[in-house]
């Protein structure tokens, strides 16, 4: 296995500093080194610098709709580039609307995807259905072709086309999702685990059935969009909007242990961690460390143990 590190230090997506801070947190709780250590080849691209948009006044409610643009074209062209270099590719965030040129980049690189978005959010409101404007709330409306005619115009964002099909979608841990998000979802028929289901069938069945159901066509690279706050903020409480009655530690493992041991996983974005939303430095470590365990589950590690192939007793 082969992990390109992107780091991207952006905040716009929405209104509470410090996510910004995530890349560099994650980085320095050792995700680099412990990925070496399974045996992983590692290649850090760094962290992306962003264009300093001056005026980026609210664009049918949406804010900083111009700077969330340039990112995520800049982005986009980052993941074509690690994928270009065979790299499993690892993007560390940031704010959700990330996603944009994440998945964008993915597809231009690879074709077709199969994404799973592990979540306490649906993040599909549209421009014209976001509450607040953030577009952190809105990045999946932005992929689905199915909601194209929903999204308007914007600008910094004609780089950009949709390119996930709804069927290719799958939503896990879900349990704080808008009326015009769940008259989307269930509009469009999309896969949903809800944290009732992840109860009811337990997280091993939810992975069986998510993969069933997303290899029901074809088999197709897997994108893993994990958004921290879909685990319980109890564990992971310094991000930006914490919702109570999360994944466990096990259960956000689990996910990622699964969907390695498909071989198919291609990409993985890891936001909303925010260092400044810790009310202690335990909180912070008891989130950070939660992520590079994660990240680590997404690349081999097992809580059974692991060991090298050329390992040999003294
Ligand atoms: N963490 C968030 N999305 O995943 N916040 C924005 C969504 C609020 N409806
Ligand atoms: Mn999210
Ligand atoms: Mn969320």
């Amino acid at each position: 296995r082969s992990a390109g590190i992107i780091g991207a230090p952006f905040s716009k997506g929405q209104s509470t500093g410090g996510v910004e801070c995530g890349p560099d947190r994650i980085r320095a709780a050792g995700l680099l080194d412990r990925l070496q250590q399974l045996g992983c080849a590692v290649k850090d691209y760094g962290n992306l610098t962003f264009e300093d948009i001056a005026v980026d006044e609210p664009v049918r409610g949406s804010k900083s709709v111009r700077a969330v643009g340039s990112a995520n074209r800049r982005l986009s062209e980052a993941v074509q580039a690690v994928k270009k270099d065979g790299h499993t590719a690892v993007m560390l965030g940031g704010d959700h609307s990330l996603a944009i040129g994440s998945i964008h980049g993915h597809t231009a690189a690879v074709g077709p995807l199969s994404v799973v978005w592990v979540d306490a959010h649906a993040d599909v409101n549209t421009p014209l259905t976001s509450y607040t404007g953030n577009l952190h709330g809105q990045p999946m409306s932005y992929l689905l072709y199915e909601l194209q005619s929903k999204v308007p115009v914007l600008p910094n964002f004609s780089w950009m086309k949709p390119c996930l099909s709804s069927q290719d979608l799958v939503y896990i841990g879900l349990r704080d999702v808008d009326p015009a998000e769940h008259y989307i979802l269930k509009l469009l028929g999309v896969k949903v685990f809800c944290m009732s289901q992840v109860d009811q069938l337990g997280v091993a069945r939810v992975m069986e059935e998510t993969c069933d159901y997303l290899w029901n066509r074809a088999k197709k690279p897997i994108h893993l969009s994990y958004d921290i706050d879909a685990i319980d903020p109890f564990i992971t409480p310094a991000t930006g909007t914490p919702v109570v009655g999360g994944l466990t530690y096990r259960e956000g493992l689990y996910i990622t242990e699964h969907l390695c041991q498909t071989g198919l996983l291609s990409a993985v974005d890891l936001v909303e961690v925010n260092p400044l939303r810790g009310r202690t430095e335990d909180h912070v470590q008891s989130t950070v460390s939660t992520a590079v365990d994660l990240l680590l589950g997404c690349f081999g590690r097992l809580r059974e143990g692991n060991h090298l192939p050329n390992y040999s007793l003294p």
